[in-house]
This record gives structure tokens, sequence and C-alpha cells, in this order.
């Protein structure tokens, strides 16, 4: 069986990249989704934002809903002070192990945990199974529908504190209406719109961050 799209972009990894060099892992998908396959990767432009806002979020405790073949999580987890960790959502279980892969190239594994699961089912299980307290920053980049009711779900789980940073993708394209609708109109939410574009393409797109406000 000819092989996907994700093992190809493994490939070009594994055969590129520098072993435990997160910035080449980074700039090799980057080359081949621009070059050859487009991929739902965050991207080198977007991927500019969410290091400002992981910056500026300085997470001990890191979510990420999307994890994909890990090009974020690799983003993510690279700004992370020692010992702070990323935990990842990846419902489809083709993923998992490319993105495993993908992290273990960038010598990233320590830092990032990858959970197999629907975001609503996992939510639920952050504080006893994954000893979570709260979430710091957490990377909404799953299913657009999702982002609204995970939102509420994180609040009614406890999950957010005071402070917490939320970074939403892809808010114009594909878009996430009722996200915006519901964290706009929310005042707990201090909501900044950064428009970019859709990674890889000369579509436009935007991210959405809302800080918690308790
Ligand atoms: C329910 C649940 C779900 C998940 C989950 N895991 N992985 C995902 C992937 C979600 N991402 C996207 O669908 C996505 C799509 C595009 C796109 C597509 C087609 C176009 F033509 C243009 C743009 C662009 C993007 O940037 C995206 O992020 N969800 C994990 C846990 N629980
Ligand atoms: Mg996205």
């Amino acid at each position: 069986m000819d092989q996907s799209k994700e093992q190809r972009i493994l490939n070009s990894v594994s055969y590129n990249a520098v072993k435990g060099d997160p910035e080449s892992v980074l700039n090799c998908i980057d080359k081949y989704c621009g070059q050859y396959e487009w991929a739902m990767n965050v991207g080198d432009e977007k991927g500019i934002i969410l290091d400002k806002t992981v910056e500026e979020a300085d997470p001990t405790v890191a979510l990420e809903m999307g994890t994909y073949c890990g090009y974020s999580a690799i983003r993510i987890a690279r700004l992370l002070k020692p010992n702070a960790r990323l935990l990842s959502i990846e419902f489809n279980p083709e993923f998992i192990p490319i993105a495993k892969e993908i992290i273990e190239i960038a010598g990233l594994s320590e830092k990032v945990t990858i959970i197999e699961g629907h975001s609503q089912d996992i939510i639920p299980q952050l504080k006893k199974k994954y000893e979570v307290e709260t979430l710091d920053f957490v990377f909404l980049d799953h299913w657009k529908e999702r982002y609204a009711p995970d939102t509420i779900l994180l609040e009614e789980c406890g999950l957010l504190r005071k402070g917490s940073i939320l970074l939403a993708d892809n808010i114009v394209y594909p878009g996430a209406p009722e996200f915006i609708k519901y964290i706009r109109s929310n005042s707990r939410y201090e909501c900044t719109s950064y428009p970019t574009f859709l990674e890889y393409m000369k579509v436009e797109d935007a991210m959405e961050k809302a800080v918690y406000m308790g």
C-alpha cells in the first residue's frame, strides 16, 4: 500500500533534519509542505504568533488539541523551561506514531506527552489521570466546531486559572465562528485577534488569543 502524506513528511524529516535540532525539523517540514505537499501544520508564519504567545505565557503545563504530525508540539516544546511539559491530544491513530517519531527526531520526547482520543473525552481526565492542576497555556488547533464546547469544558473542569492563555488557530479559515461568538461576548476573557494567512497559502486566516480572567 503506498505511503500516506504524513509518512512522506516523516521520511523527509528523517532524511533531511539534524537529529536533536528542533529548528531544523521545523524548517524541513515547512520546506516540504511549502514546496511539495500542503499539510495542516500551523506553519512558519502563524508559528511566529504561536512562539510569541508561548513566550508570553511561559507555561509550566501546556495543552495542545490537534497534534497532527507534531509540528506545533515542537514549536511549543522547544520554548518550554526545564521541567515544563506539553500534553497534546490527537484523535486520529494514524498520525500518532508519525508525530511521536518527528518529535523524537527533534529531541523533545521528554517534554511532550501525546494522548490519543477525542478532546471531550480527554479533558475531564486531565486532573486525575494526567496530574494537571491548571493549564497555563492552551493551543486550540483541533476540530473547529469543538473550540467553543471544549473551552467551556476546560472552565467546567476547573482547568483554567486567572491568566491562563488560550490561542486558537484557523479563526478565519476553516473558521471557528461559534468560538469567536462565545469568547468575545464573555467578559471573563480578554481577546486579541491576529490577522495572518493560512499555512503555506495566500489565503487569509487569523489566530485569536484569549486570556482567562477567572
Ligand atoms: C475532537 C478532536 C479532534 C482532534 C484533532 N486532531 N487533529 C485534528 C486536526 C484539526 N485541524 C484541522 O482540521 C485543520 C484544517 C485545516 C484546513 C483543511 C483543509 C483546507 F482546505 C484548509 C485548511 C487547516 C488547519 O490549520 C487545521 O488545523 N483534530 C483532536 C482531539 N479531539
Ligand atoms: Mg490549524
